[in-house]
């Protein structure tokens, strides 16, 4: 398929990924190769086809990205706070301004179709129109002083040189929720991109470039799956950098975790999740569909907030499950998601469709019964697999103790409030949760119970850059987006001016 025409109201593309993929990384406003040379490839997960080769760096040259924004926050430190809203909202426009290019671009390397891809750079977008307005806002206090001969203040000042390691599964928006928080706070930034998706990540750095941001203010340092480690050991543990923003597993923020320890750098981790759905006996059965298809679907099941174990009252049961095999007949085009008429991508890659295919292998073997769709699609491409629904699941299984991340719908009886409350709650992690029920009292009793940093009733898409974004227990520390995503890249400092005479 031809990609889209890009009108531009004259304007000819400037920007080198629209010629070219990006194939360096981006540091102190430059495309550099790895002072090693070596490169490592980027794949299209629709047929693992080789898109680019890109900079497999290592130690040297992150400790050499840390110096160039360590370098450039002590001017960045000291821009205005209007000086930097203006550069957030020309890097928003230049976005916006690219976003079919950037969409483009995004759904070659991440796979997800399309029109989610445009969703997905619009959402990006809006956290640097959002942390434009943050910027301008980050007050202070002046505290009453308890003696007359002293007036207290609280500044909030920058935490420095900010780390972020971001996930595959939105490649823009992981990025600009972060960085939007940090410039808007005076931080720079060191971005390392999961090594499946870093081309987005470094076109955005190209637009940040010509929207104003000065060089060294971010730098993008690409590395492969065995290299990572070390680029991350060094992001942890280098005294300049002062803040570590992470998204990703539970698993790789534990490794992080403990590796900030070393010099106790400010940390946030947005980790796994386990969202549970819960379908009440009082619920609009359509509106749960049209909740849980919008939930479970989006970017081919692959992100941290889809509904993962279904739980539904046994009176209503059998109907819902009619209504949503219906919904998922109708509704899914499972195909590349450069054709316009998909809007099921594959997994993004061969790790993530082999660990996909065993989960729900596994739940056959523990008595599941599938009702709709279980297998592969090899006639659609090697990573795609058809959207599934699986019953008789019982929340031992591993496809409820586990992340499906994958285009699967496990569906758990349950009786009482009591019985799915306290199933949902057992589980270690507690990121998102969804319910459809009519009745209030339930309503508030569920939403103030349910152990999960962000709660939807009767509604299953709650991202928006000004909600607070962040899970509890092991889904991760901090909150994103929102009026409290910058004080993740903000230090206090009390000031007490003493030697007064105030009366
Ligand atoms: N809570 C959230 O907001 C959120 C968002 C997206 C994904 N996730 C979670 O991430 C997982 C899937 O994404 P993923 O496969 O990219 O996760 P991942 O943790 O494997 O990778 C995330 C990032 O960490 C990097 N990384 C891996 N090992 C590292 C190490 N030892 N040191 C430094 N960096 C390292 C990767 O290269 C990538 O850039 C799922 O569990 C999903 O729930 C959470
Ligand atoms: O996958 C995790 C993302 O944080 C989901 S969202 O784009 O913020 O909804």
């Amino acid at each position: 398929m031809a990609l889209p025409r890009l009108y531009f109201l004259g304007r000819v593309p400037s920007v080198r990924f629209f010629s070219q993929l990006p194939d360096k990384a981006f540091v102190n406003g430059k495309w550099v190769p790895a002072a090693s040379g070596k490169t490592f490839p980027v794949q299209n997960p629709v047929d693992e086809s080789l898109l680019v080769e890109i900079p497999d760096m290592d130690s040297e040259d992150t400790k050499a990205a840390v110096d160039s924004s360590h370098r450039a926050f002590q001017k960045w430190k000291n821009t205005t706070a209007k000086e930097r809203s203006d550069i957030l909202l020309s890097w928003n426009t230049a976005i916006l301004k690219n976003k079919t290019e950037l969409a483009t671009l995004l759904t070659k390397e991440n796979g997800k179709p399309l029109q989610e891809s445009v969703t997905e750079i619009t959402y990006a977008s809006s956290f640097l129109d959002w942390f434009a307005g943050e910027a301008r806002r980050c007050y202070g206090d002046i505290i009453p002083s308890p003696r007359n001969d002293r007036q207290i203040f609280i500044f909030k000042q920058p935490v420095g040189v900010a780390a972020i390691i971001t996930p595959w599964n939105f490649p823009a928006a992981m990025i600009t929720r972060k960085i939007g928080a940090a410039f808007a706070a005076g931080c720079t930034c060191v971005v390392k991109p999961a090594e499946d998706t870093p081309l987005t990540a470094l076109a955005l750095a190209e637009l940040a470039a010509e929207a104003g941001v000065p060089p060294g203010a971010l730098n993008v340092v690409t590395a492969s799956r065995s290299n990572t480690p070390a680029v991350g050991k060094v992001l942890c543990e280098e005294d300049n950098v002062r803040k570590l923003s992470f998204t990703g597993s539970t698993e790789v923020g534990r490794i992080l975790y403990s590796q900030c320890a070393k010099n106790i750098k400010k940390i946030s981790l947005e980790l796994g999740g386990n969202a549970p759905f819960i379908v009440f006996e009082s619920a609009d059965l359509d509106l749960a569909v049209k909740g849980l298809m919008a939930s479970k679907f989006r970017n081919t099941g692959q992100t941290c907030v889809c509904s993962n174990r279904i739980f539904v009252h046994s009176s209503v049961h059998d109907a819902f499950v009619a209504k949503l095999q219906q919904a998922m007949k109708q509704e899914l085009r499972v195909g590349d998601g450069l054709q316009q008429e998909n809007n099921q991508g594959p997994l993004v890659n061969r790790n993530q469709f082999d660990r996909f295919l065993k989960l729900v292998q596994s739940a056959k073997g523990e008595g599941a019964k599938v009702v709709h769709g279980g297998t592969p699609l090899p006639s659609v491409g090697p990573l795609f697999f058809a959207p599934t629904i699986i019953t008789d699941v019982n929340p031992g299984m591993r496809c409820f103790v586990e992340e499906q991340f994958g285009p699967l719908v496990a569906i758990c009886k349950f009786g009482t409030e009591e019985e799915v409350l306290q199933k949902a709650n057992d589980c270690e992690r507690g990121l998102a949760g969804y319910f459809y029920s009519r009745d209030v009292s339930q309503i508030w009793r569920v939403a103030l119970n349910l152990e999960v940093g962000m709660v939807g009733a009767n509604e299953a898409v709650l991202s928006a850059c000004e909600n607070a974004f962040g899970g509890i227990k092991q889904s991760g520390i901090g909150s994103e987006g929102s009026k409290y995503g910058i004080d993740e890249y903000i230090q206090l400092k009390s000031f007490t001016f003493g030697g007064l005479h105030l009366v």
